[in-house]
């Protein structure tokens, strides 16, 4: 990646806030809304996704977003490189017949889903997210993945929260971040 690529991720990297004890005492927030406040940040970050996954991932022919965060970003990067936005959500929001599986969060445990017949088998997925922390969303998502038969290229996400071992905990997923932190 160039010197411009740097520069745009520095812009990024100071339009992004934090809160202290949110949601619970002792966890640092790093809020992504914060980003997107501005339309200028929306741009330049939208293009510094397509532009890594252009890059790491040429040959993705599935985003798939985690819900809620992830969202945000799955649909507009798989608009703008025309290819396929599949979601991976949190347990009851999905219809049909469903895969399930639970996991383990910085601040508490989750169930995410996956419809049965949303993947083809062999289909090339990047795993999208905001953040990773301890790497068990990212983790779980591939779990569903895999069960469907896809093939995981990999993860992207805009933070990383090196403290936590995200990367480490998921030694099958190679994780893409934007901006890293201690
Ligand atoms: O690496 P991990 O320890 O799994 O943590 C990262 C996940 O935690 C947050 O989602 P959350 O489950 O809070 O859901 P939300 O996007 O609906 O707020 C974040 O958006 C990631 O998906
Ligand atoms: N510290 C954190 N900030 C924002 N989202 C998170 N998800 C898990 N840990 C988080």
């Amino acid at each position: 990646m160039n010197s411009e690529y740097a520069k745009k991720i520095d812009n990024l990297k100071s339009k992004l806030k934090s809160y202290p004890d949110f949601p619970k005492e002792g966890i640092l927030f790093w809020d992504i809304f914060s980003a997107l406040s501005d339309g200028y940040t929306c741009k330049l970050l939208q293009s510094l996704l397509v532009e890594t996954i252009r890059c790491k991932y040429p040959d993705v022919e599935a985003v798939v977003g985690l819900e809620a965060r992830g969202f945000l970003f799955s649909f507009s990067v798989a608009a703008e490189l025309g290819i396929a936005c599949l979601p991976i959500r949190k347990k009851g929001k999905l219809p049909g017949e469903v895969l399930s599986h639970k996991y383990d969060l910085e601040y508490g445990s989750d169930v995410l889903e996956i419809q049965k017949d949303s993947v083809r088998p062999g289909l090339k997925c990047l795993i999208i997210d905001d953040l990773i922390a301890t790497g068990g969303s990212i983790g779980a998502a591939a779990q569903l993945l895999y069960s469907c038969g896809a093939h995981v290229l990999g993860s992207l996400v805009i933070i990383e929260l090196n403290s936590l071992n995200g990367r480490e905990n998921i030694p099958d997923v190679p994780v893409h971040s934007l901006i890293t932190y201690d």
